[in-house]
């Protein structure tokens, strides 16, 4: 791989957090963290559980914005999105809550667990232990880490702390070398593994980058293929690889009623799949 000279987004939005992280401490501590975490203790849902049922189990994403495509969802209403999903039958939620990248807010998070009843994932560059705990006290199921943004000894930190809070962790890898990372980190049930179709340096996407790295997982893994899915044919590709779990987010939010759009693939993947 060439040198890049010029930082990625990846690397921008990694720097961003880092000063958010200096703010977000000044207006809540460890300490105020721990305590709602600890009112939320018994308020969670079990979202590896929830992928593992059969049929095509899909974790739609409540996305109003990213980096490669600006805004994708003009009228963006958080909850009605959420409760439109929902109710065509998504497995689990996506919750984007990063702010100068994507639009999105801890706010949208809080809102949307309140109004269904699904798991919900917060979906953010999470670098440091702080991200986990805030993560838990607004109320996610399910934390992201991104093994492009961090080292085998911040995973593997993070990671425990998120299992140690009762949370499934997705653990997205986008080649070879950080599937054989992620497959490091001690083996759990919550454990989910999301291979990212949208290489995050460049975001060109290949639905094949899951068909290479499916093969390098055990078989009895929790893989959930993520981005790029438009379509029935991509499900049904997908299916036809023993891939039942997908995470989508554009293709949905970009029709202005993401829950029908849902409720659609849904309908036309299950023809003859
Ligand atoms: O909108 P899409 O192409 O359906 O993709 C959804 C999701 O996979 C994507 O938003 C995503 C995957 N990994 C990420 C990491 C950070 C931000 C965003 C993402």
């Amino acid at each position: 791989m060439p040198h890049q000279a010029v930082p990625s987004v990846l690397q921008k939005i990694v720097d961003t957090k880092r000063q958010e992280l200096v703010r977000a401490k000044q207006q809540q501590s460890w300490h105020d963290l721990e305590q709602i975490a600890a009112t939320n203790r018994d308020d969670i849902r079990d979202f590896a559980g929830s992928l593992r049922k059969a049929g095509i189990r899909v974790i739609a994403e409540v996305k109003k914005a990213s980096p490669s495509k600006g805004i994708i969802a003009p009228n963006f209403d958080a909850v009605a999105t959420a409760v439109g999903y929902e109710q065509a039958g998504a497995a689990c939620l996506s919750v984007l809550t990063d702010t100068d990248y994507f639009q999105g807010s801890d706010a949208y998070l809080l809102q949307v667990r309140q109004a269904v009843s699904l798991p919900v994932l917060r979906k953010d560059f999470m670098i440091e232990p702080y991200h986990i705990l805030q993560s838990r006290a607004l109320g996610a199921d399910c934390i992201l880490l991104i093994m492009a943004c961090l080292s085998d000894a911040q995973v593997a930190e993070l990671h425990e702390l998120a299992l140690k809070l009762g949370m499934s962790v997705l653990i997205e890898c986008h080649d070879e070398i950080e599937v054989e990372r992620a497959l490091r980190l001690p083996a759990h049930r919550q454990n989910v593994y999301g291979v990212n179709n949208r290489n995050l340096h460049n975001f060109d996407v290949s639905l094949d980058t899951t068909l290479r790295l499916k093969t390098l997982f055990p078989q009895d893994s929790l893989l959930v293929t993520e981005s790029g899915i438009h379509s029935a044919e991509d499900v049904k590709l997908m299916l036809g690889h023993d891939i039942h779990a997908f995470l989508i987010g554009e293709q949905f939010m970009k029709t202005g009623d993401a829950g029908s759009a849902l409720a659609k693939l849904l309908a036309q993947s299950q023809q003859s799949a």
